[in-house]
């Protein structure tokens, strides 16, 4: 176990009501399983002075992590925030593997070029997330010292897989590995009974999981393993091999807790396999539609993720959700979640986003804004859409609206595309669209009743 001290105590108090970390997070809804027994793991998490090391893996298997992942990496994020040190691991090993957790079909090969680019991506939104999150914390409890945060160690399992050769592989843990375990995990179990079956490759996947968490305790100190509900099988495969053949003195042993899947209202796992996940990258899913993504959440809703998905203390929750529970209609919780996410996932953007929201829907604040101030403003939510002077309107309608031009022709008869502040009507095409611009580098383009784009043009 490593040594240093930690100072965290302030950080501990205004977060979780008084709670030490784990009844904190469970009372965020954070944990869903922790591994047994959980006597000693609170006395790690909760009595232990000392830091501890925690990791949470993911695989490339897109180009960005989705607000799924973000579920795991939030109870990092709280580890880190304090004092313990956390790495976040991508899989540029086990993502050429697949693994079949949670899933009901074999996942297809993915080309070498695109896993390479999409660790890149990922390993960035990993360690910017982390950087993001201390700033989101600094903003809301500005009045404490900071607290003084865990170290970011950011790994590629394809780091120890490249040098084991499988012979000394299964003579060194091939017995340690039992089959009928393997056998009896649900990510086994389940696609054993179905039609398609399981390949040899998924069915190893929980061994490579395992190993790596074996070799991170060994050669790292890492203790315990995050992951969603789905990763439990894997997680323990871990936690076994560790009691089997783990180094750590004065005694191996590692500890898991997985996390509540975040589910769709039908029940669906929001992810990559089942095709709802809702991408953090901002070139996917850009600052301001994020915002307006919590905007949109069901009433039910909007309690569960404020606990998840904010830093906000226990009290300021419940008293957002009781003030938006005396008028949901004024959407004041969603409100207060929007912002808050994103100034989370993008770096204090929130009050950008609110304002964006606020005179899309006020023709009268756009007015009163300078051209910069625009550019300035829609470019920090990701909504500024660049476009040259010398294209028409039918040109720049089509490319933004994804549409042919006789669709755009068709809008135009109807009078349904509104050009500059004033709101001018044309019925035709417009191939010198200066004398609608503010300051000469503005368009404001609405397109029927609610889309609303803006355009820097040069
Ligand atoms: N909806 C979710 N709720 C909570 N955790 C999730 C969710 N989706 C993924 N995770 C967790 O995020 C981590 C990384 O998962 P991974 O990169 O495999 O994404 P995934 O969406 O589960 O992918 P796939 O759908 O392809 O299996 C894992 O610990 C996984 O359990
Ligand atoms: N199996 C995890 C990703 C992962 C990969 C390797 C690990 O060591 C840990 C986690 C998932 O698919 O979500």
């Amino acid at each position: 176990m490593l040594t240093t001290r930690r100072a965290t105590t302030v950080f501990t108090r205004h977060l979780y009501s008084n709670q030490g970390i784990y009844h904190g997070l469970r009372a965020r809804n954070l944990i869903s399983q922790v591994s047994e027994p959980l006597a000693p793991f609170l006395h790690l998490v909760e009595k232990n002075p000392d830091k501890i090391k925690l990791y949470s893996g993911a695989d490339p298997t897109a180009s960005s992590l989705h607000l799924g992942n973000l579920v795991p990496m939030m109870v990092m994020l709280h580890f880190y925030l304090h004092g313990h040190d956390i790495v976040p691991l991508i899989g540029g090993a086990t993502g050429k593997v697949g693994d079949p957790s949670g899933r009901t079909t074999e996942r297809q090969q993915m080309e070498d070029q695109i896993r390479r680019a999409n660790i890149a991506n990922i390993q960035k939104q990993q360690v910017e997330f982390f950087k993001n999150g201390l700033q989101y914390y600094l903003s809301i409890y500005k009045n404490n010292s900071a607290p003084v945060v865990g170290k970011v160690s950011p790994m590629n399992n394809v780091e120890w897989w490249k040098d084991v050769k499988l012979l000394d592989f299964l003579a060194n843990y091939g017995k340690h590995i039992r089959v009928q375990h393997m056998l009896s995990r649900d990510s086994v179990a389940s696609r054993l009974s179905s039609k398609e079956g399981l390949g040899f490759n998924e069915f190893t996947y929980q061994i490579l999981q395992a190993y790596d968490f074996l070799h991170l305790n060994n050669e790292h100190g890492v203790t315990v393993q995050i992951g969603g509900n789905d990763q439990w099988g894997n997680i323990t495969a871990g936690i076994d091999l560790i009691q089997r053949c783990g180094k750590m003195q004065p005694r191996p042993i590692g500890y898991g807790i997985t996390v509540p899947l975040l589910t769709t209202a039908n029940g669906e796992k929001f992810g990559k396999s089942s095709g709802n996940a809702v991408f953090i990258d901002p070139t996917i899913t850009s600052p301001y539609d994020m915002y307006q993504y919590f905007i949109n959440v069901d009433d039910r809703d909007v309690e569960r993720f404020l606990l998840l998905f904010t830093l906000l203390p226990l009290e300021t929750i419940s008293q957002i959700v009781e003030k938006h529970r005396l008028k949901p209609e004024l959407r004041f919780g969603q409100k207060q979640l929007a912002k808050n996410v994103v100034d989370l996932i993008h770096g204090m953007r929130g009050a950008d986003c609110e304002k964006i929201s606020s005179v899309l829907f006020n023709n009268e604040k756009l007015i009163e804004m300078t051209a910069t101030d625009i550019i300035k403003l829609f470019e920090s939510g990701g909504k500024l859409i660049k476009k040259d002077k010398s294209q028409t309107l039918i040109e720049v309608v089509s490319s933004i609206e994804n549409c042919s031009r006789s669709e755009v022709i068709r809008k135009l008869k109807q009078s349904s595309i509104y050009l500059g502040p004033n709101k001018f009507r044309p019925t035709k095409d417009v191939s010198d669209l200066s004398p609608y611009l503010i300051e000469g580098r503005v368009l404001i383009l609405r397109v029927g009743k609610s889309k609303v784009h803006v355009i820097k043009v040069d």
